[in-house]
């Protein structure tokens, strides 16, 4: 069994990435990062029937329970969050406790998030089953839940004490969650790596048909892009804002449509081309990049057009997004592939004109 392993530097709260077939059966793999007596796995009703079992095999000698929760995107909610504190106090669940997050991004954000609050923190082991999750959400700290009014405006930063990949579980993840992944992949590429991008373009072909190499490579590739920009920047003072390449309009238009209608990749992916097409329309950059970004993007199967909303609801939406500053817009452009940038006061008139011709 070859496996990889990409650390996050953060000092004595750094920790391990492992990436590779069958780790959640290996419990050598992942006990060592649990320290108290005490483990709630969190899962959810599509995850737990699949792999509960692999991982609760391997919790002999710990005091453990499992939360199966409802599945979704809009089941991450402070409602949710309350179960799981119900759950941690059931199993009497003391500060040397660990949750372990056995699922996509919903469950590893939402997890976290309750990891971070239980008793002002505890540990948790990320163990995500997605490929998005594999290759973005599990790593990084950044963990929350969604309000009505918009994206993960409620959440903390919070390390988990380990992130175990095990890429067998993809075998049963559906297509269009697969391809969901793949955007936050093309992401790293657009924002920091022009030889990945190109490396990208020539694999789509393999990384369409599930190549077990291009994947594993691909989800390596991203894992040390995110860990580096993690460890340079924890918090988001500055760099890791470029992560969020996309997603001012991702967020607006997930919010918009209620949070059941597009799955997060598949928003980030509409939200790259149009903050693509925005650089390209204000002179920051080459307007064949942004092509060539659509192109890639819908060679993985993804949808490069946004559903009709309206502009003026949408740009209402932004202006509650997170990286904004003294109440003006803050948004990730570009200057062409593999180069991002934050850029202050976006004029609004341009962001409207994009969001009006995108459908
Ligand atoms: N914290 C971060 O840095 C970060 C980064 C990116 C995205 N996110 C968040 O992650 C969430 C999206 O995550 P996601 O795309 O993993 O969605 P998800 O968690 O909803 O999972 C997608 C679907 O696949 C199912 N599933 C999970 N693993 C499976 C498996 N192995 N086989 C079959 N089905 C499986 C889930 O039950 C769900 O129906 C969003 O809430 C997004 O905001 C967070
Ligand atoms: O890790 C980060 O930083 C990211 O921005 C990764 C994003 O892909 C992810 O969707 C994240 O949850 C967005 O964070 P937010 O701060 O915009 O809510
Ligand atoms: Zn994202």
């Amino acid at each position: 069994m070859s496996i990889v392993t990409v650390d996050v530097a953060l000092g004595t709260r750094g920790y391990p990435i492992r990436i590779g077939a069958g780790l959640l059966a290996d419990a050598s793999a992942w006990r060592t990062a649990i320290r108290g007596r005490h483990v709630l796995v969190v899962t959810n009703e599509v995850v737990a029937p699949l792999y509960l079992e692999r991982v609760q095999s391997g919790l002999q000698g710990f005091t453990h329970a499992a939360l199966v929760l409802p599945d979704g995107e809009a089941h991450k909610t402070l409602a949710s969050s309350a179960n799981v504190f119900d759950a941690l106090a059931a199993l009497g669940a003391t500060r040397d406790a660990t949750i372990l997050a056995l699922g996509g991004g919903v469950i590893g954000d939402l997890a976290g998030f309750a990891a971070a609050c239980w008793m002002r923190g505890i540990d948790f082991v990320q163990m995500p089953t997605t490929l998005l999750a594999m290759v973005d959400s599990s790593v990084g700290g950044k963990t929350g839940v969604n309000l009505p009014a918009g994206k993960n405006l409620v959440g903390a930063f919070h390390q988990p004490r380990a992130v175990v990949a095990d890429t067998d579980t993809l075998a049963t993840l559906p297509d269009r969650e697969y391809r969901a992944g793949l955007a936050e992949v093309v992401k790293y590429g657009a924002i920091g790596d022009s030889d990945f991008f190109a490396w990208l373009e020539a694999n789509a072909d393999a990384l369409n048909a599930r190549d077990g190499a291009a994947l594993v490579e691909a989800i390596a590739v991203s894992c040390r892009h995110k860990a580096g920009v993690v460890a340079r920047d924890e918090h988001e003072h500055g760099e890791r804002a470029l992560l969020n390449f996309g997603h001012t309009f991702a967020h607006a238009y997930e919010t918009e449509t209620g949070y059941g209608t597009l799955l997060h990749g598949e928003a980030v992916a509409i939200g790259m081309v149009l903050a693509a097409q925005l650089s390209a329309d204000l002179g920051r950059a080459p307007r064949v990049d942004a092509e060539r970004l659509a192109t890639l993007l819908a060679g993985l199967g993804l949808p490069v057009a946004p559903p009709r909303c309206d502009p003026d609801r949408l740009i209402a939406h932004m202006r509650l997004d997170k990286k904004n500053l003294g109440g003006r817009l803050r948004l990730i452009l570009w200057r062409g592939i593999g180069r991002a940038e934050i850029v202050a006061d976006v004029d609004e008139a341009a962001i409207h004109a994009v969001l009006t011709a995108a459908h």
